[in-house]
């Protein structure tokens, strides 16, 4: 599954981004592995196209979803169907270090558990995107819900980074445009739409992870 849909002028539409994330879902509620990574692809993309100073998150980004590649392309690929199958897989045979990093430092549920911290920073920043004024700053609302959210699992380093990218983020209006989607009402209707969705894929991923005690998966 080689990444390939990155060609520079294709026009995308953030909806159909968000869209990838509705489909995680089975009708019993198992979140498909494939979607998932395909709607990170969509948004690595999406920030790539807003500027190179955010390469470095799209370059730790582009890795956990190539480890997750990996694994579905892997000799046991089937058992990474789902998040649901890959959690047992890997608890029924050991594959996980889940109290102190050892010989599975790349484990999908390690590396899954860091593009759900980060998701939780998506639907926190989506929310404010949806209810922002239209004199807000995207830059001041996505240091508050980075905040909120990964920033308490990245070392300090990392947080002074994150927060010079962020001031790197174009006005809202311009990060509206950028979205593809229509007008700033448009904008604000599709968030609405999608953000349910994302947030019911998130608690989903959060109570297993509870479940099974790996929320703290170093
Ligand atoms: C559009 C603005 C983009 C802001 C992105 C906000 C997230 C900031 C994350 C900063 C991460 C910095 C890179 C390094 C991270 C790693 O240290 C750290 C830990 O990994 P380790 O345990 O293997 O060492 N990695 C992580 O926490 C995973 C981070 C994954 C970040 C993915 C961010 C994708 C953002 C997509 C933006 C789309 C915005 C769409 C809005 C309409």
């Amino acid at each position: 599954m080689a990444d390939t849909a990155m060609s520079v002028d294709e026009k995308f539409c953030l909806s159909e981004v968000l869209d990838t994330f509705k489909s995680c879902l089975t009708e019993n509620k198992e979140v498909i592995i494939d979607k998932y990574v395909a709607g990170w692809r969509g948004l690595v993309r999406f920030m790539n196209s807003l500027g190179s100073i955010f390469s470095f998150i799209s370059k730790d980004a582009v890795s956990k979803i190539q480890i997750m590649v990996n694994l579905r392309n892997g000799e046991n690929g089937e058992q990474y169907f789902t998040i649901q199958s890959m959690v047992k897989y890997e608890l029924d045979n050991s594959l996980v270090d889940i109290t102190k990093r050892g010989s599975h430092p790349e484990s999908g549920c390690r590396t899954l558990l860091r593009l759900h911290r980060a998701l939780r920073w998506l639907e926190l920043f989506l929310e404010r995107l949806r209810t922002s004024a239209e004199d807000s700053k995207t830059s001041v609302m996505c240091s508050e819900a980075y905040s909120e959210s990964l920033a308490q699992f990245h070392p300090w380093l990392i947080q002074k980074a994150a927060g010079m990218a962020f001031c790197a983020l174009p006005g809202r209006l311009t990060f509206f445009e950028v979205m593809n989607v229509g007008s700033p009402e448009q904008v604000v209707a599709m968030l609405g739409e999608a953000l349910p969705l994302i947030s019911e894929v998130y608690q989903i991923t959060e109570d297993l992870y509870a479940k099974h005690d790996l929320l703290g998966i170093p």
